[in-house]
């Protein structure tokens, strides 16, 4: 396989490393701009309580490069809430924050209704299910917004250990987002990651854009940013290694109904249900032969925050 570009949009000039920025630096250009980290947790008992604590001791009380930590609990049934909250964040459940907006499940809705618990001039996303990741990750993220006011969203990438080596971007990124970026938005096919959950944003941009409720809401950020600030408002860092727990692969293809339904919306067509209908076979009772499953999965987009604020 050639590995030669034919034509890279000029991504290496808006690529950079985490260690392009030391903290002394970042907190010289931060100045009177107010950070906030937004951590969506749906069932993360297990992991966000140590990213909580990490990311307070080392960015707020070691160095004041985070001026909040917001954990966004997503209608978890586990001890999320309690746990986060031990560890130094400030929490609400997406359901309770702005009830006269209604609630849908998922992650975007989390990040969406961040949007009105928060201050901070920019905002850092960050999965709660990391296990193998460390506190450069924010300063890496913030890196680009805080030294250059054209970029608008700064996306994380990083080596991804797993079972087929270290190169692979995740299932949903190969399978799906890639192709479907080569495809539609070849602009964005500089992208190391771009399904990552780990990514910066400036408020008043985010706030101005559709967000779907799902699993959507990075591709679809992507596209929006690109399309209504071009590329130069992009820019994506390289964060070293990072490991998160896997979901299975049924619910990945509801993941990538999803980014699929979010991207279709973007191209010139449009979809104007709020749930769509994806089959999957399961294997029957008894274990002879499959049975169709069909799952509605939920594609709504909320719309930008700035007309509700
Ligand atoms: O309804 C939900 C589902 C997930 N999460 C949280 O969102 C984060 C990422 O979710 P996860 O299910 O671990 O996503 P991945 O399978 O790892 O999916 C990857 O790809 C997705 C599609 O772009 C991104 O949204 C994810 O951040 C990215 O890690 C975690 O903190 C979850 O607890 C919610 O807050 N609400
Ligand atoms: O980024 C992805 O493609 C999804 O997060 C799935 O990742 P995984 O295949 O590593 O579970």
């Amino acid at each position: 396989m050639s590995e030669q570009k034919r034509d890279d949009f000029g991504w290496a000039a808006r690529t950079h490393t985490w260690r392009d920025w030391t903290l002394a630096d970042l907190l010289a250009a931060k100045g009177t701009t107010t950070v906030s980290l937004v951590v969506p947790a749906r069932n993360e008992a297990a992991t966000v309580g140590a990213v909580v604590t990490r990311c307070r001791e080392v960015l707020m009380e070691t160095a004041a490069l985070v001026d909040e930590i917001v954990v966004i609990d997503s209608d978890s049934t586990d001890a999320t809430y309690d746990v986060a909250t031990d560890a130094g964040a400030v929490v609400h459940r997406a359901s309770e924050i702005r009830p006269d907006l209604g609630t849908f499940r998922g992650k975007g809705e989390a990040m969406w209704k961040s949007l009105f618990v928060t201050r901070g001039d920019v905002v850092v996303f960050m999965d709660a299910d990391l296990v193998d990741w460390d506190t450069h990750f924010v300063p890496g993220l913030l890196g680009p917004l805080l030294t250059d006011p054209e970029v608008q969203l700064v996306k994380g990438f990083y080596a991804r250990p797993g079972d087929s080596g270290p190169y692979e971007g995740g299932r949903v990124t190969e399978l799906t987002a890639r192709p479907l970026i080569a495809l539609l938005f070849p602009p964005l096919a500089g992208l190391v990651q771009p399904l990552a959950g780990e990514w910066a944003v400036r408020r008043d941009h985010f706030s101005h854009l559709s967000v779907p409720t799902g699993y959507a809401v990075e591709i679809a950020s992507l596209i929006d940013t690109w399309r209504t600030r071009g590329l130069d408002a992009i820019a994506q860092v390289d964060l070293g290694r990072r490991a998160h727990s896997h979901q299975n692969l049924l619910d990945l293809g509801a993941m990538s109904t999803q980014i699929l339904t979010a991207a279709w919306a973007r191209s010139t067509h449009s979809h104007h249900a709020d749930a769509v209908p994806l089959t999957q076979f399961v294997p029957a009772a008894g274990g002879e032969g499959f049975v169709p499953r069909i799952d509605e999965v939920l594609v709504v987009e909320r719309p930008p925050a700035a007309d509700l604020l």
